[in-house]
């Protein structure tokens, strides 16, 4: 793991872009403020950077049907034996000893004192049910050969019953802490007779989607471009496990952010179209209107060199998406998941590696997003990957990470498009 040293790399945030290194800036009349122009940090450490400056959410108490996705924030331990009795594995006869044997009733499923089998008895049974006490076997109904009341078979001591305890013993550990909250692990929790779970529960992910020249129906025109962002946001929030706070679109103006950022109550803010150094990119001025801590400022790759992690001074986070659709996703891809990963509570997973059978040209300095598919042979570039289009993401496995380098990379890391899938493991 890349270590991130506490304080290294952050600082106070002024509009950057118009002043060099070190220089000093009067943003608004009076007010001059000493600045760094920072470099971009690398794709893993800037991935890094955002998980560390996280914090999971506290843990709750929650019903099982409200905690599918959440991550569990103690330990699944068993408060009761699994099965709680001996149960039948079978449809079919319950038996004592060896055959044959004489039938003496019927256990039916929800019968809750099953009585006692004597040596050389059986009794009907259903799959689930409680073997009465006394029992050694469950003959199967296809291998009982009956006649009035005398019962045929094989029997095997044991055959065919699911002893007390057999899955779960009282106190074991199920599940230890962090592990996420799927159905498999509902049906288990309920299992063990658990009506609520002690979780981590989701953050709250708001967004606020910037730019003059935004129309949110109908095509772009000169003058107009039409919102692609926005329609991504929801799916990749929910996907990424987190909630989905307000939404909403803002002008490109300064005083308007500032009061957006400050009212909008979420643990992560995305704000689209206001990261680059444009006259109505805002966004780092109102970061330092806001007196935010800047964690990273610019990713050094391709598509989404701009984008911007900052800690609000009440802990939360906002993360600058570039207004380039592609570069966007790729931003939320990269420190937006980071993040919510850590606030959900769960590690950040190793990037499984992929053979690039026909090779990618690596960039000089900047880790590569390329979108591509996963094929028997590797992964393989969709194209259409430019940092404003999203034509190929939509057909896209998952981004190829690329790292920097001379010439052509022959090997690179997946990165889900879809970020709820598990990560490959090749
Ligand atoms: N002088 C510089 N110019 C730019 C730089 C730079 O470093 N120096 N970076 C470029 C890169 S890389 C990107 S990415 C963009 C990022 O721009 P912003 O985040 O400031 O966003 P805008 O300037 O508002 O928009 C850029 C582009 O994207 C379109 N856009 C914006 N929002 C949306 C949306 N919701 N849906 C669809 N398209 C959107 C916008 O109309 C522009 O065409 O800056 C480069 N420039
Ligand atoms: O890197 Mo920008 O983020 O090219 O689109």
């Amino acid at each position: 793991m890349t270590e991130v040293v506490s304080g290294a790399g952050r600082g106070r945030f002024d509009n950057g872009g118009m002043v060099g290194e070190g220089g000093c800036v009067e943003d608004r009349p009076g007010e001059i403020r000493a600045r760094r122009r920072r470099d971009a940090v690398e794709w893993d450490v800037a991935r890094q950077m955002a998980f560390a400056v996280a914090r999971p959410g506290r843990v709750v108490s929650r019903e099982l049907a409200d905690a599918d996705g959440c991550v569990l924030g103690t330990p699944l331990v068993a408060p009761v034996a699994v099965p709680a009795v001996d149960r039948s594995a079978m449809d079919g006869y319950a038996v004592n000893g060896d055959g044959p044997w004489r039938i003496v009733g019927h256990v039916e499923a929800g019968a809750a004192d099953p009585g006692v089998l004597e040596d050389g008895e059986a009794t009907g049974i259903v799959t689930g049910a409680t073997v009465p006490r006394g029992a050694t076997s469950v003959v199967r109904s296809e291998d009982a050969v009956v006649s009035g009341d005398h019962l045929d078979g094989p029997a095997k001591a044991g055959r065919h019953i699911r002893r007390t305890g057999e899955e779960c013993k009282p106190g074991d550990q199920l599940l230890p802490a962090g592990i996420l909250v799927d159905p498999a692990v509902l049906g288990l929790a309920a299992t063990v007779g658990l009506n609520r779970l002690t979780v981590v529960p989701k953050p709250t992910v708001a967004a606020l989607v910037t730019g003059d020249e935004l129309v949110h129906r109908g095509p772009s025109s000169p003058g107009r471009i039409r919102d692609a962002i926005g329609p991504m946001l929801p799916g990749l929030i929910t996907r990424a496990g987190a909630r989905n706070g307000p939404l909403a679109h803002l002008r490109d103006d300064r005083d308007a952010l500032v009061e957006a950022l400050r009212e909008t109550q979420a643990d992560l803010v995305l704000v689209s179209g206001s990261s680059a150094a444009g006259p109505a990119d805002h966004l780092r001025a109102v970061l330092s209107d806001l007196d935010a801590e800047l964690i990273v400022d610019g990713v050094a790759c391709r598509p989404g060199h701009p984008q911007a992690l900052a800690q609000l001074p009440d802990g939360r986070l906002v993360l600058g998406l570039p207004g380039n659709p592609h570069a966007a996703l790729v931003a939320f891809l990269t420190l937006g998941v980071a993040a919510i990963t850590r606030m959900r509570g769960l590690t950040l997973p190793a990037l499984a590696n992929i053979a690039v059978p026909g090779g990618v040209t690596c960039h000089p300095t900047n880790t590569r997003l390329v979108p591509i598919r996963l094929t028997p042979q590797g992964a393989v570039p969709v194209g259409h990957d430019g940092a404003a289009m999203l034509r190929g993401p939509a057909v896209a496995d998952a981004l190829a990470v690329v790292a920097p380098g001379p010439s052509e990379a022959i090997a690179a890391r997946l990165l889900p498009i879809d970020p709820g899938a598990r990560p490959w493991i090749l």
